[in-house]
């Protein structure tokens, strides 16, 4: 038997940039957490110890910042390209740089105040390798709730199945969301409020028959809207709202009254994609 190096990656995780443009008196803000991770030919440093490979994730750190000066942030994709494609390109010994991005969001209050929108995260992985390129933009914790138009019955039951069926219910969910992109040269600004507006417009239009029912018509929705979209995974937790019971106090509860529950949740995932598209270069996750 003969112990291996297996897969291997390096890099520096989660740097805070915030990005101040200034215009005058008006004042852009970017803020991303920014993870970066190189893989290649670095066999010797695990192996031997030889760091010759090995460019120091305290210089990918600096790069960031740097980089941000020198050419601003623009859009997360846009960065993270910018990002990953300078490592591949200027280290012979690295054939695939994976920049992540989380970009939180800002709202504006004046020319240079800001409110933090803690509602979503909107997300960014990009992948370069030596031949390909590949970008997955994404959102997580999105909430969504529609507070009727929600069913779920003719499930089978055994004798541990207690739930009833019902053909009124609350569905909400916090959208968990990743999709790939055909290309590397879309217009991210633009894309990405699309994407969005499609998921919660089919949300809010599917009557829904199941959390799986509407995960799918979601997908649906983006690549039918969206022609730059390969192909897009979501992950749905369903947050339960339980009716109360309130016979007890011989009052009815007409789908009113609920219990917000926490956990446990189910967790509903699944990928819409279109069928003639490559397949991706890499593992990606929702
Ligand atoms: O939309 C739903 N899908 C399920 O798979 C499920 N399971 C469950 O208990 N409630 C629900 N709701």
């Amino acid at each position: 038997m003969a112990i291996v190096l297996g897969e291997n990656r390096y890099g520096k995780a989660e740097t805070r940039l915030v990005r101040v443009t200034r215009d005058g008196e008006t004042h852009t803000l970017a803020d991303f957490n920014v993870s970066i991770a190189l893989s290649g030919d670095l066999a010797a440093t695990h192996l031997t110890g030889d760091n010759s490979g090995v460019l120091p994730t305290d210089t990918m750190k600096n790069t960031v910042y740097a980089f941000a000066k020198e050419h601003g942030v623009g859009e997360p994709e846009e960065f993270a390209l910018r990002l990953a494609r300078h490592f591949v390109e200027t280290q012979t010994q690295i054939r695939a740089a994976r920049v992540g991005i989380e970009s939180l969001a800002w709202q504006r209050l004046g020319p240079h105040s800001f409110k933090r929108q803690g509602d979503h995260t909107r997300t960014a992985e990009v992948t370069v390798t030596v031949e390909q390129t590949q970008v997955v933009s994404g959102i997580s914790g999105m909430v969504l709730l529609n507070s009727t138009n929600s069913e779920f019955h003719g499930y089978p039951r055994d004798k541990y199945t207690t739930l009833p069926e019902t053909t009124d219910r609350i569905l909400a969910t916090a959208v968990d969301a990743r999709w790939r992109h055909l290309h590397d040269t879309t217009d991210w600004g633009k894309s990405f409020p699309g994407v969005v507006d499609a998921l919660t417009r089919a949300f809010v239009y599917t009557h829904s028959l199941s959390l799986q029912q509407t995960l799918f018509a979601m997908g649906s929705q983006v690549l039918t809207d969206q022609a730059e979209i390969a192909e897009i995974r979501l992950a749905l937790p369903n947050k339960h709202h339980y009716l109360v019971d309130l016979s007890p106090f011989d009052l009815a509860n007409d789908n009113e009254v609920f219990i917000a529950g926490d956990r446990p949740y189910g967790l509903i995932e699944g990928t819409v994609t279109r069928d003639d598209v490559p397949p991706a270069i890499t593992e990606w996750y929702p």
